[in-house]
């Protein structure tokens, strides 16, 4: 297995009076998808936004290519080459998906071959370069989310569930889209739940449920085994199916 690139120890997160992060100690080892699974409300956004620095951890640590990131701001832990894709996607429907992919770029230009290797990883890109994001379907807006966040180079990217509400046609596409993204340089950090593609993609798999994380291991290991999936589906997997 490779090194670990993200490690969360011990974190705890509240939001207002809420203890909503108990204690979450995950690893995301470098160049895989590691797969975030758990129930509504178990905590999977939270860590995903702790992790960004949008919201602060209130103890523990979280460190990125072994530097501390626990307490920098958002630029400064965007910089350090973590891009965030949040459930909303944060795509600006008023503008054209030109538009779009030129504000996510931090350097202008856009370079023109990343450009072209994004436009083949999500077709709809080029076909709508020039329409208004907002005409878009739920599943090309959810490329072009995907799209904004890797128009750099990334070494990791946090995406929240990008599967939720699509066919299953556009679900291949995504799935196939984030496999070969993978094979670039890119660590996935992916919150999902429909386990089934969750286990085609997954290297890793954490499972979370009350703020913690209550299961950690090889994803092919858990798909393998009915036993567990049977005690972690009851305990936090009971609506992903
Ligand atoms: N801004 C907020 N204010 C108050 N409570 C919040 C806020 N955001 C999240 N929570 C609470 O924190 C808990 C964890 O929410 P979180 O969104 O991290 O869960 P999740 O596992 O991502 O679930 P989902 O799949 O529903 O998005 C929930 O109980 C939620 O109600």
């Amino acid at each position: 297995m490779a090194d670990n690139l993200l490690t969360l120890s011990g974190v705890h997160t509240l939001i207002g009076p809420y203890h909503i992060l108990q204690g979450v100690d995950l690893v995301v080892p470098e160049g895989g998808v590691t797969v975030l699974l758990g129930r509504n409300g178990a905590g999977k956004t939270t860590t995903l936004r702790t992790i960004m620095g949008l919201w602060n951890a209130s103890q523990g640590e979280i460190r990125f290519d072994d530097h501390l990131i626990t307490g920098l701001d958002t630029p400064d832990i965007s910089r350090r080459g973590i891009a965030y894709v949040p459930e909303d996607m944060g795509v600006f429907t008023d503008l054209t998906v030109a538009e779009n992919m030129t504000l996510a770029a931090a350097n202008a230009p856009i370079d023109q071959k990343r450009l072209g290797w994004i436009k083949a990883l999500f077709p709809p890109i080029g076909t709508f370069w020039n329409a208004s994001a907002g005409t878009l379907s739920g599943g090309q807006k959810q490329m072009l989310s995907v799209a904004r966040a890797v128009i750099e180079p990334r070494r990791l990217i946090l995406i929240d569930e990008p599967t939720k509400g699509l066919a299953p046609a556009i679900i291949k596409a995504m799935t196939d889209a984030l496999r070969e993204l993978k094979e670039t340089d890119t660590t996935i950090l992916l919150v999902e739940q429909n386990f089934a593609m969750a286990s085609t993609i997954g290297d890793t798999v954490a499972v979370m449920d009350d703020g913690r994380i209550i299961h950690s291991g090889v994803m092919r290991e858990l798909a393998e085994d009915d036993a567990m999936q049977e005690k972690l589906m009851g305990l936090s997997l009971e609506a992903h199916q």
